[in-house]
């Protein structure tokens, strides 16, 4: 039976909820996910001076042929969106620079160095995402950056993170599309502080002084990302989540939520609803934590579809920003890419697929019975004929056929790295 035969079995069982198919597939094409160029050469970037990964996170694994330039990044960055249906986005950090072998620090990066990357996104018709890059250098060694006690490394980082909302603004107005530059620092203490509040005032400084600094939000949206801990940062975070959910809120900023930055039973599709009834928008980097903040590749889990249910049955899908956050070392990069972002758009179409505003009617009148049985029942609903069929229109291919083509670029192109 053709795949479109399977859909139009699979959509009459849909439609006799109520539920607009065709509409929901529409929809979907217009959802752009922000895929992190990150996973695909394990956060090394390009700097002339590169320094060791550092900052609390880690990549384990040494899968051959990772991208070592930027030709070589955007070219699996294509391949990856080839197999990914729809339109989506890039996150680019700022140790992605391209300064033509010149030496030039974070602090001093302007938009000439992203040059490449924005030609690049208008011949693909992509959106670009930023990320100052503070961690992997030597005024972050220390594992304090924006809240350092130190008035010259606040300074340094100061100014390369007003450098970076410069830069997103670039972006953004090139591309017509207003770029999300997010802040996210490595600060926090291994073991117990004696003074929780003092870095955390000098944060709250420092971001004061990178917001004020003149940015056309027409064409940057400023976020910032909390943590819980990291590697050397286990008993303190000075961004944490209190932090930076007070600071949004009373700076009319993005918070941005990320799924492995909470207590392994604190679930972030729990948070989503809160949020939105105070803030006009959020942001999200979807990942997999795996005990610990450990960056695995999104799966198509119950958590990955509670998050799409609570942005799609609130209408939410213009207020969340949804970006990815993972780097697996241990597989191919593009397959990573790959199994992750089909999986964040898979779960979108899922979301749209149930039947949501029959669903909340049954809480409404305490018919808790009904609701358990029609969330369980629709896990087994058809939905699969649909995504098959989505894949199909959106010319990427079918199931696992795609991952052929990353087994034969790897052949011949992955394998030819040094
Ligand atoms: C590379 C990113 O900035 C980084 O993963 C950050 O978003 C984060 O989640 C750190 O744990
Ligand atoms: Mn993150």
């Amino acid at each position: 039976m053709s795949l479109k035969s399977q859909f139009e079995l699979a959509k009459s069982e849909y439609e006799q909820w109520g539920i607009q198919v065709e509409e929901a597939l529409e929809k979907l094409r217009d959802i752009p996910i922000s895929i992190h160029c990150w996973q695909g050469d394990d956060i090394d970037g390009f700097e002339v001076n590169k320094a060791e990964l550092s900052g609390g996170i880690d990549v384990t694994g040494n899968y051959p042929g990772k991208a070592t330039t930027p030709e070589e990044l955007r070219m699996d960055l294509e391949k990856a969106l080839s197999l990914i249906p729809g339109k989506h986005r890039i996150n680019l950090h700022a140790l992605y620079a391209e300064t033509d072998g010149e030496i030039v620090d974070r602090d001093k990066l302007e938009p000439k160095h992203f040059e490449k990357w924005v030609a690049w996104a208008k011949k693909h018709g992509l959106g670009l995402d930023f990320n100052p890059t503070i961690f992997s250098h030597e005024k972050a060694a220390d594992g304090l950056t924006l809240s350092h006690p130190n008035p010259e490394i606040r300074r340094f980082w100061i100014d390369h993170c007003i450098a970076s909302r410069r830069i997103g603004e670039y972006f953004g107005k090139e591309l017509g599309t207003p770029c999300l530059t997010n802040i996210w620092i490595p600060d926090g203490y291994k073991d117990i502080p004696s003074d929780r509040l003092t870095p955390r005032k000098r944060l709250k400084e420092s971001l004061d002084e990178i917001f004020a600094a003149e940015v056309d939000d027409t064409f940057n949206i400023d976020s910032v990302e909390s943590k819980l801990f990291g590697i050397g940062s286990e008993s303190y975070v000075v961004g944490s989540h209190e932090f930076y959910l007070s600071y949004a809120l009373k700076n009319n900023k993005l918070c941005l939520l990320d799924t492995g930055h909470y207590h392994p039973t604190e679930m972030v599709s729990n948070k989503i609803s809160s949020m939105l009834l105070f803030n006009e928008k959020l942001a999200l980097h979807v990942s997999r934590p795996v005990r610990w903040d450990s960056d695995h590749v999104v799966t198509f889990d119950e958590e990955l579809k509670e998050i799409a249910l609570e942005i799609v049955r609130n209408d939410a899908i213009d207020k969340v920003m949804i970006g990815l956050d993972f780097f697996d070392a241990s597989i191919n990069r593009i397959a990573a890419w790959t199994i992750g972002t089909r999986n964040m758009v898979k779960a979108m179409l899922y979301a749209m697929l149930m039947p949501n505003e029959h669903l909340k009617e049954l809480q409404e009148k305490g018919d808790y019975t009904k609701r358990l049985a029609l969330l369980e029942e629709f896990k087994t609903y058809p939905f699969g004929a649909i995504w098959n069929y989505y894949c199909e229109q959106m010319d990427v291919p079918v199931k696992e056929h795609w991952l052929a083509e990353v087994l034969e670029y790897e052949e011949r192109v992955l394998s030819q790295r040094k």
